[in-house]
């Protein structure tokens, strides 16, 4: 777990953009940038193949980078994202460029958005000055339902998304498809926030987890786990009324159209008792280093024993996860640990026998060998 120093700087607010090719990324984040909250943005363009910048372009301000409206930066990184970020970090402390407020990331339209935020997160340095806000995912409503069918990516990208905006909705007369693909984007990903393309800057991008001092803004927003948690129990109760659900190795399985759906899912666990830091340190190391690559994302608010006052944030994605800020209250009365994954192909009663192994013991803080070889997490398939 990292803490930043007191010396450090305020992180800058980070946000992925994804969605699928031609979903409309670059529309809406065209008219966003319109928005005077998003002055002084970094646009940081990560794809192949040419993109339509000239109706934006007003001078080239350094190489690689164009100015845009309302002060505005943006390049095109075809290869190393992280030395882009770095490179943009130096030149925003010599003075180089306007001292932006904030990064925008769009990506390619077939990026899987886990990898990038890996890489923000784990960089030891890019984890101290960007602050990951959050991913925002345009799914286009005329073929949306049809992309998650045929591409796994696309599944990903919504899963992992904290705000998902639903464009082209204009297109659509037929409102009982606009209304499956709103439930079963609700279904695959409840903690995320449905917009539509109309929908204003800050319920898109701005007023996500950190304001721009660095400050956690909203975390309640940003967890959403009441939602989660309300979507676990439907589907628990869907699940009792039909039997036979199991559909590994049989070729006619009904909802085969949803398989990637099934398997990249959101669960949440909770804790009423505040747990020893080593505790909660164990758990989160054992499950990465075992189930690492399944973790999409992982987030959470966490009381510890030694401090349960001031709970600490969790945010993860695969093998990193790291504690971006203890806040100085409780954002609300419930004053339950929560922990969010969003997992792909990992059974949640996997997670929570870990979860139980550890946090059930009368040692909560020195869980015994037997409840470590004997949790299933610890055979790794
Ligand atoms: N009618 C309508 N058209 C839209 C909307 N959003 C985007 N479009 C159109 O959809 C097409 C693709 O939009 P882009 O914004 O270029 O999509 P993108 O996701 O950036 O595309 P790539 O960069 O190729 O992945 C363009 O012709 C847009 O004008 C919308 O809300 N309504």
């Amino acid at each position: 777990m990292t803490n930043s120093p007191m010396t450090t700087p305020a992180p800058i607010p980070l946000t992925i953009l994804t969605g699928f090719l031609g979903s409309g990324k670059t529309t809406l984040l065209n008219r966003l940038l319109k928005d005077p909250a998003l002055q002084d943005s970094v646009v940081i363009i990560n794809e192949f193949g040419e993109i339509g910048l000239d109706h934006l372009l007003v001078e080239t301000v350094d190489e690689g980078m164009v100015l845009l409206s309302a002060g505005c930066l943006c390049c095109t990184v075809r290869g190393d994202l992280i030395a882009t970020l770095e490179d943009l970090l130096r030149k925003r402390d010599n003075g180089r460029i306007l001292p932006f407020r904030r990064v925008l990331i769009e990506t390619t339209g077939l990026a899987d958005p886990a990898p990038i935020l890996h890489a923000v997160l784990y960089h030891p340095y890019l984890s101290m000055r960007y602050a990951v806000e959050g991913v925002v995912t345009v799914v286009d409503a005329v073929n949306g339902a049809a992309t998650l069918d045929a591409h796994r990516e696309a599944v990903k990208q919504a899963a992992v998304a904290e705000r998902i905006v639903i464009t082209k909705t204009d297109l659509i007369s037929d409102a009982a498809a606009l209304r499956e693909l709103r439930e079963r984007l609700h279904r695959l990903n409840p903690g995320a926030t449905l917009l539509t393309a109309d929908a204003p800057t800050d319920a898109v991008i701005a007023g996500g987890l950190f304001d721009l001092e660095g400050r956690i803004a909203d975390v309640a927003e940003w967890l959403r786990t009441e939602a989660v948690e309300e979507a676990e129990r439907e589907s628990h109760a869907h699940q009792h009324g039909h039997h036979h659900h199991h559909g590994h190795g049989h070729g006619h399985h009904h909802h085969d159209v949803n398989r990637h759906d099934e398997k990249i899912r959101a669960f949440c666990l909770t804790s009423d008792r505040p747990i020893r830091q080593g505790t909660l340190d164990m758990f989160l190391d054992l499950l990465r280093s075992s189930q690492g690559a399944k973790l999409l994302r992982v987030k959470g608010l966490v009381a510890l024993a030694e401090d349960p006052e001031h709970p600490v944030v969790i945010h993860g994605v695969q093998h990193v996860i790291h504690v971006p800020a203890i806040l100085p209250r409780w954002p609300s009365e419930d004053r339950r640990s929560r922990i969010v994954f969003i997992v792909d192909d990992l059974e949640r009663e996997m997670v929570e026998k870990l979860w139980n192994a550890f946090l059930g013991k009368p040692a909560v803080d020195q869980p015994d060998a037997a409840a470590l070889s004997d949790n299933p997490l610890s055979l790794r398939r």
